[in-house]
């Protein structure tokens, strides 16, 4: 970890009793993989979040683009609360489920016309999450500047919509705008048991970046994983790196 590695770090000074964990899962958790799919979750994350749920208090959220649903598959047979869909659900209990009337269906119409940015060759895939569609190129790198234009202009071809076009590691996704994983994580904080406690959160992508500057007023702090990001406490080398710092809280905090 860099800054943080003079082990006075705040990363080594959190307090199990009084924070709340805000970890993002691809790119912080998850080592990235070639396809959404393919993604491996090892059975010792599962362990060490089961052990940090129960140790804070139920206060322990994941934060993600993926779907509540989608984070399920992968986590299973652990149910964690989680904001999905970059902030489209939420879940603030384990057995809960995100009230369907939050945010509503990214248009069809929109839809079918991002669809067709597939063509533009194989290895730009398609992955529909209801609320938003995402377009992604990590198969085809020599796709993403061409992907990422179409994209913009089919938005702008809508101008009625509010939509906003994000981009993220090799993918470029389409949703309402009137949501982000910020709004989200202040809801969140607002709600028991993760009201009152200092949210810290750990995220790599360029989604998170919104999240960092609202942890201080709060009472919280942020780490980036993989690259340096203005604002942090610090930033962890990789995903490995970030499940070894858990593993390590819930061992000190036990
Ligand atoms: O907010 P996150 O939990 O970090 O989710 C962000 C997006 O992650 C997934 O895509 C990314 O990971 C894939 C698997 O490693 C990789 O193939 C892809 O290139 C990455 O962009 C997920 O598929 C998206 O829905 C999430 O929004």
């Amino acid at each position: 970890m860099t800054r943080a590695d003079t082990m006075t770090s705040p990363a080594d000074a959190i307090d199990l009793d009084e924070v709340a964990l805000l970890l993002d899962i691809d790119g912080t958790l998850l080592d990235f993989a070639d396809t959404p799919r393919e993604v491996w979750v090892p059975p010792t994350l599962r362990r060490t979040l089961g052990g940090l749920l129960a140790r804070t208090g139920g206060a322990l959220a994941l934060v993600s683009g993926r779907v509540l649903a989608d984070i399920d598959l992968l986590f299973a047979p652990l149910e964690l609360p989680a904001i999905g869909g970059h902030g489209a659900e939420l879940r603030v209990a384990p057995g809960e489920r995100s009230d369907p009337a939050r945010t509503p269906s990214l248009d069809p119409m929109v839809k079918r016309k991002l669809a067709g940015v597939a063509e533009l060759g194989r290895g730009v895939l398609i992955e529909d999450k209801g609320y938003s569609l995402a377009l992604h190129w990590r198969l085809a790198p020599d796709k993403g500047v061409a992907v990422t234009a179409m994209v913009q202009s089919i938005c702008e071809s809508f101008p009625d919509l509010p939509l906003e076009a994000m981009p993220g590691k090799a993918v470029i996704e389409v949703k309402p705008a009137a949501f982000d994983k910020a709004s989200a994580v202040a809801e969140l904080m607002r709600l028991p048991p993760f009201e009152g406690r200092r949210p810290v959160f750990v995220g790599d992508d360029v989604t998170d970046e919104r999240v960092f500057p609202i942890l201080p007023p709060l009472g919280g702090f942020g780490f980036a994983v993989g690259r340096d990001i203005p604002g942090t406490a610090g930033s962890f080398a990789g995903p490995a790196a970030v499940r070894a710092w858990l593993d390590g809280l819930l061992e000190r905090g036990a």
